[in-house]
C-alpha cells in the first residue's frame, strides 16, 4: 500500500528531468515493478511537458511544491541539480512524503546540516540519498568480502575515477563536490569509518582539460579508523568511464572494477570494451536502486544511504574543495551522529 494509502502502486513525482531525471521516469515505466510516475517537474516547462507526454495520466509541473502537494503523489524522487535539493526536501517533509534524493544530499555541510535537523525534528527517516554506487554487483561483492573477515582490517583503498570528458561548466571544485563526492560515500561505507581530514594534490592539468580546469586530482582522506583512501579523479581521460577500486588488508587485497566482463581476440589484438558513460556502467545499479526505494517505501520502511551520509558527504567535499583551493590539510568536524541514524 503506498504511504497517502489510496493506491497499491507506488505514484512518484520526479522532480528535475534533465538527463537523470529522465533516465529514471524510463526506469520507473520500464524497469521498475509496483510504482509508477504520476507527476514531473522541471523549471523548463517544455522540457517537463515532452517528458510527461511519454507517460500516461502523468502531469506536468513547473513548481515542486505544486506537485507534491497533488494527490496523486505517494513519494518524490528528486534530479534537480543540488543547489535545489534543500527547498525541494524541506517541502516534502512537510507533506511526509518519502524522497530519494539523487547525490548530493545538498552542496554544503551548512544546508545538509539544516536538513538533516529537520528530519530529526520529524523524528522518522523519509530520505534515502542516491549514492547508487552502494547497489553496484561489485561494490556489493567487495563489501561482503570485506565483511567476512578473510582479508583482516582494510588499509589502504586506492580509487579511481575518470570520465570521457567534463560537461559545459563543469569547475575544478565540481571534480569534488559533484564527482568524488562518490568516493567519500564509497570510503566511508566499505570501511565502515568517518573521514577526519583531506589532503588534494595537483597535478599539472592534461592538455585535454578545457581552460583552467585543475584536472586530475589525486584527493587522500584518512579515516578516524587510521585507514587511508586514495581517489584518482580525471573527469577529461577521453578513453572511457572508469571506476575502481581496491582495498589492501592485513592479509591480501581486492580490487573491483577492470571491466574484464568480455576479453575478445582479432586481428592480432586482444582486448575489451570500455564503458563510455554512467549511465552504461551503473544501470544495474540504478535499476536495484531504485527498486530497492519503491519496496521499501510500499513497505513504509526507509532503507540505503541516509541523511546522515549525505550530510558527512557534503562535509567532506567541503572540506575538500578548501583542502584544493588553499593547500594543505584540512580536518572535518562532524556534529555528533543523532539517535535517528545509529
Ligand atoms: N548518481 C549518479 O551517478 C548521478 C549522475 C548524474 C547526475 N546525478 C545527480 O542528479 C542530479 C541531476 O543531474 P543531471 O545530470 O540530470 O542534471 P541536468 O542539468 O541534466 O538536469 C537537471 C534538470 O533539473 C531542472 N531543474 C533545475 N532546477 C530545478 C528545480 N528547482 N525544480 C525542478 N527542476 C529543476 C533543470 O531544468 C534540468 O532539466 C544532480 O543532483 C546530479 O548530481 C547523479
Ligand atoms: O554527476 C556525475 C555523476 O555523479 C557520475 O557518477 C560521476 O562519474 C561524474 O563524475 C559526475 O559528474
Amino acid at each position: 500500500m503506498s504511504p497517502r494509502g489510496t493506491s497499491e502502486e507506488l505514484r512518484v513525482a520526479v522532480i528535475g528531468t534533465g538527463r537523470m531525471g529522465a533516465d529514471h521516469v524510463r526506469r520507473i515505466q520500464e524497469v521498475t515493478s509496483g510504482a509508477r510516475v504520476s507527476a514531473v517537474v522541471d523549471l523548463d516547462a517544455e522540457r517537463a511537458k515532452t517528458i510527461a507526454s511519454r507517460v500516461d495520466g502523468c502531469t506536468a509541473h513547473t513548481d515542486p511544491a505544486a506537485a507534491m502537494a497533488a494527490a496523486d503523489v505517494d513519494a518524490v524522487l528528486v534530479a534537480s541539480p543540488g543547489p535545489a535539493h534543500e527547498a525541494t526536501l524541506l517541502t516534502a517533509f512537510e507533506h511526509g512524503l518519502p524522497v530519494l534524493c539523487e547525490k548530493p544530499l545538498t552542496p554544503d555541510a551548512a544546508s545538509a546540516l539544516r536538513v538533516l535537523e529537520a528530519e530529526c525534528e520529524l523524528g522518522r527517516r523519509l530520505v534515502q540519498v542516491g549514492f547508487m554506487r552502494r547497489y553496484d554487483a561489485e561494490y556489493v561483492r567487495l563489501k561482503s568480502l570485506l565483511e567476512t573477515g578473510q582479508l583482516g582490517r582494510p588499509l589502504l583503498l586506492h580509487n579511481r575515477h575518470r570520465n570521457v570528458a567534463s560537461p559545459p561548466g563543469f569547475t575544478s571544485d565540481m571534480l569534488i563536490s559533484d564527482s568524488v563526492a562518490h568516493e567519500t560515500d564509497v570510503t566511508r561505507w566499505l570501511l565502515g569509518h568517518e573521514i577526519a581530514a583531506v589532503t588534494v594534490l595537483r597535478p599539472t592539468p592534461s592538455a585535454s582539460a578545457p581552460d583552467a580546469l585543475q584536472d586530475p586530482q589525486f584527493v587522500v582522506f584518512e579515516t578516524d579508523g587510521g585507514a587511508v583512501s586514495d581517489v584518482e579523479i580525471f573527469v577529461n581521460c577521453g578513453f572511457g568511464y572508469q571506476v575502481q577500486a581496491e582495498v589492501v588488508c592485513e592479509r591480501g587485497t581486492a580490487r573491483i572494477g577492470d571491466g574484464h566482463a568480455m576479453v575478445t581476440h582479432m586481428a592480432g589484438r586482444w582486448g575489451g570494451t570500455i564503458d563510455q558513460d554512467y549511465t552504461v556502467r551503473f544501470a544495474d545499479a540504478y535499476d536495484r536502486e531504485i527498486q530497492a526505494w519503491v519496496d521499501a517505501t510500499r513497505r513504509g520502511e526507509v532503507t540505503g544511504p541516509s541523511v546522515w551520509d549525505g550530510y558527512a558527504a557534503a562535509a567532506v567535499c567541503e572540506a575538500g574543495v578548501r583542502a584544493l583551493t588553499d593547500g594543505g590539510r584540512v580536518e572535518i568536524d562532524l556534529v555528533e551522529k543523532p539517535p535517528l541514524y545509529r
